[in-house]
C-alpha cells in the first residue's frame, strides 16, 4: 500500500543514524535503509538508495558526520571523507558538500589545534550537516518562485502552462520541494500549470517511478510519456516550457543532467519551446570551464537490458549506459538559482552570480 508522499522524508537524520527513503524500490514500496557509518552512505549513494545532486550532496554531509568518531584522528577522518567524495562522480554538489564539511574541520584544527575528533568538533559536523540541508529545502522554495515568475512574465494568457520535465527533480531527489519540480510546485500552487509531461526516464525511470509518485500524491496533473515521444509532444504543440534539473552547471553555463536532457534541448529548441535549467549553487562548478571536462557517470549494463527479473537483450550484448549528457549554454533560455535567474547563461552572466 502506498503511503501519502507528506508521510515520508527522503533523507532524515536521526541523531544517531542516516535514514534513507529507498528510491531503488519506490512507489511500489515503502523502504528504509538505515546508516551508521560513512562506508553504510557511499554505498547508498552508489546504488542509488538516495539520489539526485542535492540529496546525495547532503547525505554525504551525514555521512562525514557518522564517520567522526571521537577520540579518531582527523587523518583517519580525511579517508572517510575521500570515500565519501568518491561515491559518484557527475554531481558537483558531492564534492561541495565534502569540502564544506572540510573547511569546517580545517577551522577547528586552526583554531583548537587538536589532531583528532572532538566532542565539540562533532557538534559543529552535524550542526553543520543540519544547516546544508536546511539551506537546500530554503534554496528550492526560492528557486520555485524565481522560476514561476520568469515563465508567467512569458505567459500569453491564452492558456494555463504546459511543461515537459525529465528524471526526478524533486523532494526526493534534494532536501525537499525540489528544483525543476519546485518550480513545477510554485506554478501549481498559484494554479498556473495545465499539466505536466512525465519522461520515463529511461533506463531507471526517475520519471515513472519517482515524479509521477510525487506529482500523483499532491494531485498535480500529469501525463507520463516514454522518452522517444517528447519530440512528438512538442510537434503537436502540448509543450511551452521544458524544465529541468542539473547534476553540474560549469563556468560557461554548460549543463550535465539525466541522459536525454541534450536532445530535449535540441527538440525544444526546434520547436519554439523554452528551456529551463533550475539548479541550487551548490550545483554550479566555476572550476570547470565548458561542460567538456565533467565526468558523465557510466552505470551497469543490468540497469538496461533488465526488465524487472526478466533479461530483454541476448546475451553477450554490448551496452553502453551513460547516465547524464551535457547541454551547451546556447540551448538554454534560462538558468535559475536561488542567487538569481540567468537568461541565455555565459561566462560573463554566471560569473556576476557565482564569483
Ligand atoms: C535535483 S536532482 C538533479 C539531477 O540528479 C538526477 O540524477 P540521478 O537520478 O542519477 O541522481 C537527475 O540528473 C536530476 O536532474
Amino acid at each position: 500500500m502506498q503511503s501519502s508522499f507528506s508521510e515520508v522524508e527522503a533523507i532524515s537524520w536521526t541523531g544517531e543514524q542516516l535514514k534513507l527513503l529507498d528510491q531503488q524500490v519506490l512507489p511500489n514500496q515503502i523502504r528504509y535503509v538505515l546508516c551508521s557509518t560513512a562506508e553504510d552512505v557511499a554505498l547508498a549513494i552508489q546504488q542509488m538508495v538516495v539520489r539526485g545532486a542535492p540529496a546525495i550532496g547532503i547525505s554525504a554531509a551525514y555521512g562525514v558526520v557518522l564517520a567522526a568518531t571521537i577520540g579518531q584522528t582527523l587523518n583517519t577522518l580525511m579517508t572517510s571523507l575521500d570515500m565519501l567524495s568518491a561515491a559518484r562522480p557527475t554531481a558537483v554538489n558531492l564534492r561541495w558538500a565534502i569540502a564544506r564539511m572540510k573547511a569546517l574541520i580545517d577551522v577547528h584544527v586552526t583554531s583548537s589545534k587538536e589532531q583528532q575528533v572532538t566532542a565539540s568538533l562533532k557538534e559543529k559536523l552535524i550542526a553543520e550537516a543540519i544547516a546544508i540541508h536546511q539551506e537546500d529545502i530554503t534554496a528550492n522554495k526560492t528557486m520555485g518562485q524565481y522560476g514561476k515568475q520568469v515563465i508567467l512574465a512569458t505567459l500569453s494568457g491564452s492558456h494555463k502552462i504546459r511543461v515537459m520535465t525529465h528524471c526526478n527533480t524533486g523532494a526526493l531527489a534534494t532536501g525537499g520541494y525540489g528544483t525543476a519540480l519546485g518550480v513545477i510546485r510554485a506554478l501549481a500552487e498559484a494554479d498556473e500549470l495545465q499539466q505536466v509531461w512525465v519522461n520515463e526516464t529511461r533506463p531507471w525511470l526517475q520519471g515513472a517511478r519517482l515524479t509521477a509518485w510525487e506529482l500523483s500524491q499532491e494531485k498535480i496533473p500529469f501525463v507520463l510519456g516514454v522518452d522517444s515521444a517528447a519530440a512528438y509532444h512538442m510537434a503537436t504543440n502540448k509543450i511551452d516550457w521544458v524544465i529541468v534539473g542539473a547534476d553540474r552547471i560549469t563556468a560557461n553555463g554548460d549543463t550535465a543532467n539525466k541522459i536525454g536532457t541534450y536532445s530535449l534541448a535540441i527538440l525544444a529548441r526546434h520547436h519554439g519551446c523554452k528551456f529551463m535549467v533550475v539548479a541550487p549553487s551548490s550545483t554550479v562548478d566555476m572550476e570547470l570551464a565548458t561542460g567538456n571536462e565533467i565526468e558523465i557517470e557510466c552505470r551497469g549494463n543490468h540497469e538496461l537490458v533488465m526488465l524487472g527479473e526478466k533479461n530483454v537483450a541476448p546475451e553477450n550484448t554490448v551496452v553502453s549506459n551513460p547516465v547524464f549528457d551535457v547541454t551547451p549554454a546556447s540551448l538554454i533560455d534560462m538558468i535559475v538559482t536561488e542567487r538569481g535567474v540567468i537568461e541565455n547563461p555565459s561566462l560573463a552572466k554566471m560569473q556576476q552570480l557565482f564569483c
